[in-house]
Formats: structure tokens, sequence, C-alpha cells
């Protein structure tokens, strides 16, 4: 069942899953994208998720208003997801070489995986207030050969995946437990989103 918003929901956001997630806990929105660049200043992982959502969700709020001329009774959210291992924090892997590396990294140990999510609510005065929240989830992954992350690389899986994994994919034969929500770490904690929803009665 589709819940019928009072508000207008926009996912600011390309990533075919957090868009299946969304859809997955039933909730009615649209989906705007912005191609805008994506720069942080932060060193702390907990805070560069959440700038980067806050300015994903800025970028596609903007170009809505420059679209429609004002954005009213409204929620446009932006999410980002990091991995984090050693303190050192995995993005996407630019080439097959580094997914080789980041992969090598996460094999046999524990590493943190970060989403942060930015929702901007439009009052009926068109004027916006900010909620950002970072979750964070802890993975455990099985040892992997060598030849065994050749394997996952050659399966196409890992390329547009923050820490060059899907946790949802052929990567969940090396995940031994995790601790936290599932979700997040697949890019959304739909269960934030849909208690900070429920509670701004949206
Ligand atoms: C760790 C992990 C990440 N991911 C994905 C979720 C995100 O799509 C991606 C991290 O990249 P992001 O930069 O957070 O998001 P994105 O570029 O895909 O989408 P957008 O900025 O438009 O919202 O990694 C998985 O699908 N499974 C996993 O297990």
């Amino acid at each position: 069942m589709i819940k019928q918003n009072k508000k207008r929901i926009v996912l600011g956001s390309a990533s075919p899953r957090r868009k299946e997630l969304l859809e997955q806990i039933g909730i009615e929105f649209e989906i705007k994208t912005s191609d805008k660049e994506e720069i942080y200043e932060s060193t702390i992982p907990t805070e560069i998720v959440q700038e980067l959502a806050l300015m994903k969700a800025g970028n596609v709020a903007m170009e809505l208003e420059e679209a429609e001329g004002n954005v009213i009774d409204t929620i446009v959210i932006g999410a980002d997801t990091v991995v984090v291992h050693d303190n050192k924090i995995l993005g996407k892997p630019s080439d097959e070489a580094e997914a080789f590396h980041m992969l090598k990294s996460l094999a046999g140990d524990t590493h943190q995986v970060y989403t942060g999510v930015a929702m901007l609510v439009y009052g009926e005065d068109g004027e916006a207030k900010e909620i950002c929240h970072a979750e964070r989830t802890e993975v455990f992954v099985h040892e992997m050969s060598d030849e065994e992350i050749r394997n996952y690389i050659a399966s196409g899986e890992p390329m547009d995946k923050a820490g060059a994994y899907g946790i949802q994919g052929k990567f969940a034969a090396y995940i031994d437990k995790i601790e936290g929500d599932y979700y997040n770490v697949v890019g959304l904690p739909v269960a934030y989103v849909y208690q900070q929803l429920k509670a701004l009665d949206a």
C-alpha cells in the first residue's frame, strides 16, 4: 500500500538502491537529480556524509526552485554513503585496480559504513528547515583470496558502490555479520527516514 503523504517528497538521488528502498516502505515520492560536483571539507566520517547529503539535497532544491519558482510543502531528501576502514574513507573505486585494493583491505577485517541523510523540510511559506543525521553500521567481512576478489570484480558489481562492494549482491557470500541497520549499508537507513517523516507528520 502506498502511503498518501501530506507533503510532496522528493528523493534527490540517482542511486537505484535508494529509490528501491524508499519504494519498499511504501512512500510516495518523485526523483530529481542534480549533477553538480560533490566536495567536502570535513575529515570526520559522520560529518562528511552529512555535508554531502545536505549538498545533494540543497542542489536539487535549488534546481527545483529555479524550475518551479518556489518550493512549498515539500521535503527534499539527499543521502551519501561512505565506507571507513582503518580511518580511511573509501568512496566509489575509480578503476578496477582501486577496487582490488579496497576489497583486499576489507577482507578478513571489520569496517564501518556511514550513510548521511539530509532532509530539507519546506513549509507553506517556502522556508526550509534542515534535518541531518549520520547512521553507522559495523560490517565484518570474511577472508577472501586474491582470486575471489578478482572474480568479484569481474562480476561488475563493485564499480558504482562505496567500498567497492554491494552487501545486497554477490558480496553477501563474504559477509560474516553486521551490527546496525542493514539498509544503511545498502545506501539509505529507511527506518530513520520513515520515523522522521512520521514525526514531521508528513
Ligand atoms: C557499501 C555499499 C554501498 N552501496 C552503494 C549505495 C550508494 O548508491 C553507493 C555510494 O555512493 P553515493 O555517492 O553515496 O551515492 P550515489 O552516487 O550512488 O547516488 P546519489 O549521490 O545520486 O544519491 O554505494 C551499495 O549499494 N551496497 C553496499 O553494500
